[in-house]
């Protein structure tokens, strides 16, 4: 038991720690999902204060034990998050334990017993109807406009962060371990101008935006402007002659998540990544991202829909495969500031 929480069995494992299912003894033994990880990980510390500068160094007042290690410094920027959401749409964030003498935090959330979307099979088809794959779609597209409003882009959108209600109506998203609130962006949704902002002072450790600039996700899911310089252009013939210093950084924005939303549409239609180099390897991956197209199957979908391919002439305009390969391609445009809004996918 930890507090009021009966344990069951593990449900998942993550970077960062375990998911168990738990029975709640105050709420009729109703089910829960505890995350129980521990405030320090050597490992992963030591791998994260190699790739990040410190943002708040401790300062003379500071007391020893307020120092948090960078794994407890990613937790608490979780929790903050999570707390934050309230939408049928994104996993709610019921509690949270802080165990000091076992030097653990569980975090209690509500119960997702449906699971992982199953979205392809042993041979890469879709295993999704299309119309299973429009209600996941919608679902989704609802949870990623209200993190967006709210100021919080994710930056791990794919199947695996969506998860189904124990009733397998409603598809949520979940883990927000890379996710990042951006005072910046929220103020910016919801047409206000930053320098009257007084709400939120408490998150200015969550509102660094240059964090962002770190590479964070899945790479079968990174947008271009995600794949840094470094990562890509430093590494192609062409910055032979020009350093990766000198090509500017391009900004992060929620687009990115746009961009992880179309390769999840993707993946659901068709049982594959838009983007599979032949070679396994990351750089080719990039590459492909950055500058590669992607291909369109006959047909989407277990019920196997016809698509008519990459640009289908206007004469199938009506038809359900020109209008989703046409959404996949406002999605997954290469240049964010082309990338279709959430408000205009919904339409
Ligand atoms: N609220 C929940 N209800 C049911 N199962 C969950 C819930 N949250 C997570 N899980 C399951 O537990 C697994 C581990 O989740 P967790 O978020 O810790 O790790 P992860 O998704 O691998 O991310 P990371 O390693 O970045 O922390 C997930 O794959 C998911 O299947």
């Amino acid at each position: 038991m930890i507090n009021q929480y009966r344990i069951g069995g593990q449900v998942g494992k993550g970077q960062h720690g375990e998911v168990w299912l738990c029975e709640d003894t105050t709420d009729g033994n109703k089910h829960v999902a505890m995350k129980i990880v521990k405030r320090t990980n050597p490992r992963l510390d030591k791998l994260n204060m190699l790739r990040r500068k410190p943002q708040i160094p401790p300062s003379g007042h500071t007391p020893l034990t307020e120092v948090i290690s960078e794994t407890e410094r990613q937790i608490r920027k979780e929790i903050a998050i999570m707390k934050k959401c309230r939408h049928p749409h994104v996993v709610k964030l019921l509690e949270v334990i802080d165990d000091k003498l076992r030097s653990k935090i569980y975090m209690v959330m509500e119960y997702l017993g449906g699971g992982e979307i199953r979205w392809k099979d042993e041979n890469s088809c879709p295993t999704l109807r299309v119309d299973q794959t429009r209600r996941i779609f919608r679902d989704v597209t609802l949870g990623l406009e209200y993190l967006h409003y709210q100021g919080i882009i994710h930056r791990d959108i794919k199947p695996a962060n969506l998860l189904w209600s124990s009733d397998r109506q409603t598809v949520k998203i979940t883990d927000f371990g890379v996710s990042h609130f951006s005072y910046a962006q929220h103020l910016a949704a919801v047409g206000k101008d930053i320098s009257k902002a007084e709400k939120y002072k408490e998150d200015m450790i969550f509102m660094d935006d240059s964090a962002l600039s770190k590479t964070a996700g899945t790479p079968s899911f990174y947008a271009p402007e995600v794949i840094s310089d470094d990562q890509y252009k430093s590494f192609s013939s062409d910055s032979l002659a020009t350093p990766a210093q000198s090509i500017p950084r391009r900004q992060i924005t929620k687009a990115i998540d746009i961009w992880a939303l179309g390769v999840t549409l993707y993946c659901f239609l068709f049982g594959r990544v838009p983007f599979d180099p032949q070679d396994q390897s990351e750089f080719t991956l990039y590459r492909l991202i950055c500058d590669g197209d992607w291909g369109v199957l006959e047909t989407m979908g277990s019920d196997r829909v016809p698509t008519f391919g990459r640009d289908p002439p206007n004469t199938y305009r009506d038809t359900e495969g020109y209008t989703a390969v046409k959404l996949l391609g406002r999605l997954m445009k290469k240049d964010p500031s082309k990338r279709i809004g959430l408000d205009q996918v919904k339409v």
